[in-house]
């Protein structure tokens, strides 16, 4: 059924102006003012932005990790985003050394086709490169829409790839018109550190971040970039935590290799001191890379205000605190990294970033949404406010205060990391494609609705490449 969204403020990247949308057969047919149409179901909107759907490149849905599986599955983890303005989502497919790549795919497929409420996509993880992989990756690309690649530069002996497996994906990207993705922090030296803590007896979750220091990220992230200047490719470094890491981005920007960064709430919103909480509650702030000092924040908030850092990932990697967490008392290695994010990735950023005056409302869109849309191949599908584009919309309401707690969040984890926080700014209703998925609050969405994307080549949408680039 048509429907007419009156007397909202549509904000977009670049825009915020107010007007009406309406919205026939999952697409947005018409945006100005006073529209009407007798047939058509009207939704106001009065007092309340109206945003593009959120899009979250960075997600690990059901996934395998350190000897459990991540709590929040495509049903649970895509309604909770939807519930924070999220309606995309880019899930990392995990591979498997000497098996078939379609496997995996397949796999993933599985996981997802009758669960996600949001329409969703996949990265692929590039843990090899031989004569086999390179015949199979065409078809990743043109059968499966699969256009980004990820490499770990960390987590030896599990996911861990070498500097030839990262340059040779390098170099295939750039041949095939894909973007490669890293986690970059230094895997064998981290290794190193780890062991030497464990034998101290320094078995704490607050050594899971003292043995992964900055340095050891920052010189992970330079060397990605380095490796992507040489190969004259394109990069996007995931879950960036720290100064290190920002200032080897922006050097290689500065040389005009192609480098994209992305950070994540917990990183902009919690320090190191969390790990150190008492009764092994330190466990729920474990990640990789580790939150870190202070410090750090400013620098990360001051890079998505100047570019030099790009969007923003949930990294949603979410695990119960008992039974998953736990796994790790007595020896911080054991502890599974992630945490529940992806309902409150959209919302923090609203209230951190632009009701505290550090980046502007048009950056938070192009922070949440846009930019990502724009560099993993499916804007203006998704990823703005237009006539023609998915009708993937977000009534927020810019004003209404809230704590965040896991009693009232929607993801399956037995905690929530940014417990307490208040905030400002909340996701009334959410459409997704032209049908409602959150009205009032309340998920009406069906489960199984979303559909999966095949996304374009890195770079085949010209123009979004271009001011990817602008600074
Ligand atoms: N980041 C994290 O701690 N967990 C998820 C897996 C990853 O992104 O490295
Ligand atoms: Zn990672
Ligand atoms: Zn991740």
């Amino acid at each position: 059924m048509k429907k007419i969204i009156k007397n909202g403020i549509i904000v977009t990247a670049a825009d915020t102006y107010k007007a009406d949308i309406m919205v026939e057969n999952e697409k947005i047919v018409l945006i100005g003012q006073d529209l009407s149409d007798s047939s058509a179901e009207i939704i106001d909107a009065k007092g309340n932005y109206v945003f593009p759907g959120g899009v979250d490149p960075h997600t690990h849905l059901e996934m395998p990790f350190g000897g459990t599986v991540s709590k929040d599955d495509f049903e649970t983890g895509t309604i909770a985003a939807a519930h924070g303005g999220t309606t995309t989502v880019i899930d990392f497919c995990l591979t498997n050394k000497g098996k078939p790549l379609q496997d995996s795919i397949d796999q993933w497929h599985a996981k997802s086709r009758d669960k996600s409420v949001i329409d969703y996509s996949f990265h692929l993880m590039i843990s090899e490169m031989n004569d086999s992989v390179l015949e199979q990756l065409p078809s990743v690309i043109e059968d499966e829409g699969i256009t980004s690649f990820k490499v770990f530069m960390a987590y030896k002996n599990v996911f861990q790839a070498d500097d030839e497996t990262l340059f040779r994906t390098l170099e295939e990207a750039k041949r095939l018109g894909a973007l490669v993705m890293v986690h970059a922090e230094n895997g064998d030296v981290i290794d190193h550190l780890v062991k030497k803590a464990l034998e101290k007896g320094q078995t704490d979750p607050i050594y899971h971040a003292l043995t992964r220091p900055p340095e050891a990220e920052g010189e992970a992230t330079g060397r990605a970039a380095q490796l992507t200047g040489l190969a004259n490719s394109q990069l996007y470094v995931v879950h960036v935590s720290c100064e290190n890491a920002v200032e080897e981005i922006s050097k290689a920007r500065k040389k005009g290799y192609q480098v994209i960064g992305e950070t994540c709430p917990q990183y902009l919103v919690l320090d190191q001191s969390y790990l150190e909480k008492p009764n092994f509650e330190g466990a729920k702030y474990v990640w990789s890379p580790p939150l870190r000092e202070k410090k750090h924040q400013d620098v990360l908030w001051n890079a998505l205000k100047t570019g030099e850092l790009q969007t923003l990932g949930s990294d949603q990697c979410s695990f119960d605190f008992k039974g998953q967490k736990d796994l790790g008392k007595g020896d911080f290695t054991k502890i599974p990294n992630g945490g529940p994010i992806i309902e409150d990735r959209v919302s923090l950023l609203f209230s951190e970033g632009v009701k505290k005056g550090r980046i502007s409302l048009n950056q938070f869109v192009d922070i949440t949404s846009t930019r990502i849309a724009k560099t993993f191949g499916i804007f203006p599908q998704k990823g703005t406010i237009s006539v023609g584009a998915d009708a993937d919309l977000v009534i927020f309401d810019p004003n209404v205060e809230r704590t965040i707690s896991v009693e009232t969040s929607h993801m399956a984890a037995d905690y929530n990391p940014f417990e307490g926080i208040k905030v400002t700014g909340q996701p009334v209703s959410v459409l997704s494609r032209g049908e409602f998925v959150i009205r009032d609050k309340e998920f009406v969405g069906k489960i199984g609705s979303g559909n999966y994307l095949k996304r374009a080549r890195f770079g085949e949408l010209k123009q979004s490449q271009e001011e990817l680039y602008q600074n």
